[in-house]
């Protein structure tokens, strides 16, 4: 990779707000806590955490532009805008800070949506944005408690959180969501038989 690790941080923390930045360190402390936890890569996880929302805070012309010009998913232009930072920010992670690692791309696509067999690192770094120190939202004090025992679990219930409040909104649900909360539900009932 062409940036060492204080580069990287510096270049990505420059693109958001300072907040934004708080979020991401935030996550990163997380990933590595899960990534420790349930035996994933935690400089993988680290390394995905502190470039899952690079591209958060570009125009949204500018993510749909790269959206199109790059051929990236063209599904995902028919859903919600604030849905396209991650697989902007996958292509951004690969092509401008020489990321080669596909579990970590794949991390980084997938932390905001989840999809159908999410491997043990999408999982830890998705958890880990959900329940950051920094988040405080309806339910994240469960999410952490069942991220003590249980990842999957604890995914389920993060996932649970988003669909509920968006149904609450009536508003469109990427469907890969729902997906990916069932395939867990399914895991954990096969965990569980
Ligand atoms: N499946 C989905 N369909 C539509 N909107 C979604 C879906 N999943 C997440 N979102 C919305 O995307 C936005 C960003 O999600 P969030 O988890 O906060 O990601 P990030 O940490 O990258 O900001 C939220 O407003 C959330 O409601």
């Amino acid at each position: 990779m062409a940036y060492n690790r204080d580069e990287l941080i510096a270049a990505v923390s420059s693109q958001m707000p300072a907040k934004r930045w708080e979020h991401t360190r935030g996550v990163m402390e997380t990933a590595v806590i899960l990534a420790d936890r349930y035996g994933a890569d935690p400089v993988k996880a680290e390394l995905a955490a502190i470039l899952h929302d690079v591209a958060k805070y570009w125009p949204i012309q500018k993510l749909h532009q790269m959206m199109v010009e790059h051929a990236l998913s063209e599904e995902l232009l028919h859903y919600d805008k604030r849905l396209w930072h991650a697989e902007v920010g996958a292509f951004v992670a690969e092509l401008e800070y020489g990321v080669t690692d596909v579990e970590v791309l794949d991390a980084i696509r997938y932390h905001t949506s989840g999809r159908v067999g999410m491997t043990l690192l999408d999982k830890v770094v998705c958890l880990a944005d959900y329940m950051e120190p920094g988040r405080d939202f309806p339910g994240v004090n469960n999410i952490r408690e069942l991220a003590n025992h249980s990842l999957e679990g604890a995914l389920a219930a993060g996932f649970d959180s988003t669909i509920g409040f968006l149904l609450s909104r009536r508003q469109i649900i990427f469907p890969l969501t729902v997906l990916a909360r069932n395939d867990l539900i399914k895991q954990l009932e096969e965990a569980n038989s």
